[in-house]
């Protein structure tokens, strides 16, 4: 150790002194604020023990109860204020300190020295120990090189002289290694860091953020921000960095829970949940569309993009129709409809009740009739009141019907309390008017669901509506009728089993929404959507539509797209600027790719027509393996000797397939043979250790040490149209890639544009 390195030292042990020292006194201001907040918890208990129909005079209870409550909700604040202080504290202990800047500003004598963490921390005495990464001083650290260099602060641009920027590896309160470096972010850090990681959960790379990664993380300015990057180019860390950015710069005003990010599937969800926690943050909400759209379709099974995936490598279906149907036009096709609709058009049902007809559709459609012609949400919104007047006054009707009187006589004390509710015995003038507020409580419960039928808008069968909108849609030249036809026969077949296909469900949401109203959550205000070459131009739309107020985030990589022809960045930006009117639109593109070693990185760039942008991050590793075997036994037993020597090295080898048929295959043929060996399917959500055989639609997202892709041959991935399959596979392996042909090699694999030196070739004769 140097003396620099030795001074430097000094000064991490005694930031961390005084980190512990903090770390005790909040710890002892935590465990103050939990007692009090216990106490007064116990407190409120004992208060809402209380029996309402005996003591009857305790009226002040529910004042005391509200004063609890918000005592309560203050006390918790606190508690949670102090807990993230510690977690953010607990943090900084183990690794103050990342990076360091030396800047001289122009209206000061000496140059200053500033460290940068995860989070600040200043002394008793106010001085910056740290600063967060996100200040925004800390932005020349990630941009800067030595000289003259800008910032942005909220008082507007700044210059200031940087003279100096070193990286720090600190473990443990050690100085592992530092660097002094001119650039962004040294390579060196990175190489050391990429070299390190293994696959259990995703590390946030605050230390080592690049400078087009950087420009991601700290756009505020954008409504519409579009990331195009190579696979592995960490799209998906530069947004969970973002979101901590977002996060940090709007304290006030931004919750985590007021941003989504919509994730390929649920082994990524949980990959990346320790990301946030990590910078002490919380996480975001997070969701599949899968999940999305099956919440917002209640009792209807909406086919996932995996069920699709399978459907299309048996049935690809008509593209041109597809196209249609999952484009902009589609969707303003939907609008313009449900605004034109003429009452006679509109699928009208009846309202039941016990099997019965509660409101008859002609009774609805008649009152409809008499409402002002404005546009159907509105109209439909005045029907809603409309009905319930109507319903209040059956209501009415029936409480003072005979079977009521009789159902109120057959009432167990506790059931007439619970009528009763917080109502007292004593607020009613006679025991009549208390019989006639039971009677009119009892048949108000018993008519709850027509109640929630009109409140939900079950008048209207939006099903049948769709199917009447589809009949009528001037196709585009490229689409035959009769295919039209089909389609709108498998969509009748699917409703009749409760089915949908994913197809349909963005449309089919966004006529609901535009007749009924609703479907928005206005409290969202940042929307991510990560993999966005997956989804539709109408999904996109729909979920634009659905949090209205949120600036948006999408990251994709059309070259991984599977079945879908690849797009370039910026036609993908003009389709979405030309869909979606937003007033500031922005494209960043990442080209280098960071995941992989440069050998994989190097072959699976070569997989692609136009790989020749992507650029592989220096480092080194073996060769990725091609094996070949000519039958199907010859392949097994390589399989079982390939994934025995990788488990020797890394905790997890993932095999990964075209499909879920294949993958299953794999399953069965190499369970018995190995101690350790998973097949995973949608419904998982986190990664066991060992052999994992996935679909590599589940594989999205995620990286692992070792990855075999299975069965390479030319039978298995005949032509282009795999390519984004194969060039998927490839790129979520981060140390070891091994493929494995059963048979002659696929053409996309045997090209000239991989010469034979990428590879490391293993014949049968060497089995
Ligand atoms: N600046 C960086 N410093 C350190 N590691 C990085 C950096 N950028 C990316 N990585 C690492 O590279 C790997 C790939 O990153 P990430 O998963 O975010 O890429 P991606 O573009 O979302 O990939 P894909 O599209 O293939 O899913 C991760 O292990 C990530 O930690």
């Amino acid at each position: 150790m140097d003396d620099e390195q030795k001074q430097e030292q000094a000064r991490v042990d005694s930031v961390i002194n005084k980190i512990s020292d903090r770390i005790e006194t909040t710890t002892d201001e935590y465990e103050k604020a939990h007692a009090e907040k216990r106490d007064v918890q116990k407190n409120y208990r004992n208060n809402t023990s209380v029996n309402w129909f005996e003591i009857d005079d305790r009226i002040d209870t529910s004042a005391e109860l509200q004063q609890q409550r918000a005592l309560e909700s203050r006390l918790n604040e606190n508690e949670s204020i102090i807990k993230n202080q510690l977690e953010r504290y607990q943090i900084l202990e183990k690794s103050p300190y990342f990076g360091r800047i030396d800047i001289q500003d122009p209206d000061e004598s000496q140059p200053e020295r500033l460290y940068i963490g995860t989070s600040s921390f200043v002394d008793d005495d106010q001085n910056f120990l740290i600063y967060d990464w996100r200040a925004p001083v800390s932005s020349i650290y990630y941009n800067g090189v030595l000289g003259q260099v800008a910032y942005e602060t909220p008082a507007g641009s700044q210059t200031t002289d940087l003279q100096k920027k070193r990286q720090y590896l600190i473990q443990n309160g050690h100085i592992e290694n530092m660097f002094d470096t001119n650039e962004t972010v040294g390579d060196e850090m990175l190489q050391h860091v990429l070299g390190e990681q293994n696959d259990d959960t995703m590390q946030n790379i605050v230390a080592t953020i690049q400078r087009e990664q950087n420009d991601i993380i700290r756009d505020t300015r954008s409504d519409l921000l579009v990331v195009q990057g190579a696979a592995g180019s960490g799209k998906t860390s530069a947004i969970l960095q973002r979101i901590a950015f977002l996060l940090y710069h709007s304290r006030r005003e931004l919750e985590a829970d007021q941003i989504v990010l919509f994730s390929p599937n649920k082994l990524f969800s949980h990959y990346i949940s320790d990301v946030l926690p990590s910078l002490g943050e919380r996480n975001m909400a997070q969701v599949t569309l899968a999940e999305f759209f099956n919440e917002r379709f209640e009792g209807l099974h909406v086919q996932s993009l995996f069920d699709r995936y399978e459907a299309d490598q048996t049935h690809p279906g008509d593209a041109h129709l597809r196209d249609y149907k999952e484009g902009a036009e589609f969707m303003a096709t939907i609008r313009d409809y449900c605004r034109n609709l003429k009452t006679p058009e509109m699928a009208f049902t009846d309202i039941l009740f016990d099997g019965r007809i509660f409101f008859s559709h002609g009774e609805i459609k008649a009152l409809y009739e008499t409402l002002p012609n404005v546009l159907p949400v509105d109209r439909f919104l005045q029907l809603k009141n409309a009905l319930i007047k109507q319903l209040k006054a059956r209501i009415d009707v029936e409480a003072k019907k005979d079977w009521v009187q009789d159902a109120i006589d057959n009432l167990s004390t506790e059931e007439y309390h619970t009528l009763l509710g917080s109502k007292r015995r004593h607020q009613f003038q006679q025991l009549d008017d208390e019989v006639a507020y039971i009677a009119h409580k009892l048949v108000k419960d018993r008519l709850r669901s027509v109640y929630d039928a009109i409140y939900n808008g079950y008048f209207l069968d939006t099903y049948q509506q769709y199917n009447a909108f589809l009949n009528q849609c001037s196709l585009p030249e490229n689409v035959s009728q009769s295919s039209w036809q089909q389609s709108i026969s498998d969509y009748h077949d699917q409703i009749e089993y409760h089915r949908l296909n994913l197809i349909d469900a963005a449309p089919l949401l966004y006529l609901r929404d535009q007749l009924l109203g609703g479907g928005t959550n206005s409290a969202i205000q940042f929307l991510f959507i990560d993999e966005m070459q997956d989804y539709s131009l109408a999904q996109l739309l729909y979920l634009h539509h659905a949090f209205p107020r949120a600036k948006l985030t999408f990251l994709g990589d059309s070259e991984q797209a599977l079945f879908k022809d690849v797009e370039e960045p910026e036609a993908v930006l003009r389709q979405l600027n030309e869909a979606f009117h937003v007033k500031k639109s922005r494209l960043i593109t990442l080209n280098r790719s960071y995941r992989s070693t440069y050998p994989i990185t190097t072959f699976a760039k070569s997989l692609l027509p136009d790989g020749d942008r992507i650029e592989a991050f220096n480092r080194p590793g073996d060769l990725p393996k091609l094996i070949i075997r000519y039958d199907h036994a010859g392949a097994t037993r390589a399989l079982i000797r390939e994934v025995q020597t990788e488990l020797a090295e890394s905790s997890v080898c993932a095999i990964l397939t075209k499909n879920l048929t294949e993958a299953r295959q794999v399953y069965q043929e190499i369970h018995g043979e190995l101690d350790q060996v998973t097949l995973l399917t949608d419904m998982d959500r986190s990664l066991p250790k060992g052999a994992v055989v996935l679909p590599i639609y589940l594989a999205k997202g995620l990286e692992f040490d070792s990855v075999i892709a299975y069965d390479v041959s030319a039978q298995n991935y005949p032509d282009a149209s795999l390519t984004g399959t194969l060039y998927t596979i490839a790129t979520r392996a981060m140390h070891h890639l091994t493929l494995l042909s059963i048979g002659p090699v696929s053409p996309l694999i045997a090209t000239p544009r991989i010469p034979a030196g990428q590879l490391q070739i293993e014949h049968e004769l060497n089995n």
